[in-house]
């Protein structure tokens, strides 16, 4: 069994929990009371230049323990203050060490858009993003039969949320294609495999139409992969482990985010 099918088996066994506990209309309901619409991120992410998405991340199946992150409130403040356009917070708990206490903790400390970074697989998932103040979610090609895809991409747009959806092969591209997505995110990371390879972006980009939002995933250490993934026409870059590792966020943030205004790299689209 590959990582990807083991952590898809602990987060069903979850979901089905969280489902007893709160039944779908109930989620509904508070859906609808609580929340404000969420934000528009592809235009947060077309803005020019090339954009840092930063992820408050725990621990992973590739690395375990990052960085124990007591609070996710302060960190986020600092990816805002160092001028990230997207904060991801990733809400798994068994591999990452994540929740939806940290979602909606980081949505009360931040005005920035927010991704709720987990394995969904079913539209319960997109209802509890929207409860717990996301804006967009993340939908992996390589964990879901086309149908699902198809039918969770229409359902996450309809609720208003922005699906960003994960591929890392150009069969998964086309598959993202075929279910209309708009944001892709290329992952270097196999998650079957967890080895990471930076030139997959490299491949895979050139797969994708123009009028696409391109994210290069995983592996960034420092402005010079950020300037190297630009080079292949990304969009925004996705970050995690340097920045929660470095004990510095906010610096390391606007660090990419100044390497990523670069005159050379404005207005690309
Ligand atoms: O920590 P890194 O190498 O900077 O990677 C961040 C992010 O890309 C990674 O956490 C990720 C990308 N896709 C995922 C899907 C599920 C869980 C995690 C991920």
């Amino acid at each position: 069994m590959s990582v990807l099918d083991e952590i898809l088996d602990g987060v069903r066994a979850d979901l089905a929990d969280r489902q007893a506990a709160t039944p779908l209309e109930r989620l509904k309901e508070k859906a609808e009371s609580a929340v404000p619409r969420p934000k528009d991120v592809a235009a947060a992410l077309r803005r020019p230049g090339v954009q840092v998405i930063a992820e408050v991340k725990r621990s992973s199946p590739s690395k375990g323990a990052l960085a124990s992150i007591d609070d996710p409130d302060a960190l986020a403040r600092d990816y805002t203050a160092g001028g990230a356009c997207l904060i991801s917070v990733l809400t798994e708990r068994r591999w990452f060490n994540g929740s939806l206490a940290d979602l909606e903790s980081v949505r009360a400390a931040v005005d920035t858009p927010l991704l709720r970074k987990d394995f969904v697989v079913s539209a319960y998932q997109l209802w509890e993003a929207l409860v717990h103040g996301a804006d967009a979610v993340l939908l992996i090609v390589a964990a879901l039969e086309q149908d699902a895809l198809v039918s969770l991409v229409e359902r996450a747009v309809s609720l208003g949320l922005t699906p960003l959806v994960e591929v890392h092969t150009a069969d998964e591209v086309q598959r993202a294609l075929d279910a209309g997505a708009t944001v892709i995110g290329v992952n270097a990371r196999d998650l079957k495999t967890l080895q990471v390879d930076r030139e997959t972006f490299a491949k895979l980009a050139p797969l994708v139409p123009g009028d696409r939002i391109k994210i290069a995933e995983s592996g960034v250490r420092g402005p010079h992969d950020l300037l190297a993934y630009a080079g292949y026409g990304a969009d925004a870059v996705l970050v995690g482990e340097s920045l929660v590792r470095g004990g510095k966020p906010r610096e390391a943030v606007a660090d990419l985010v100044t390497a990523g205004a670069h005159p050379a790299l404005r207005d690309r689209h």
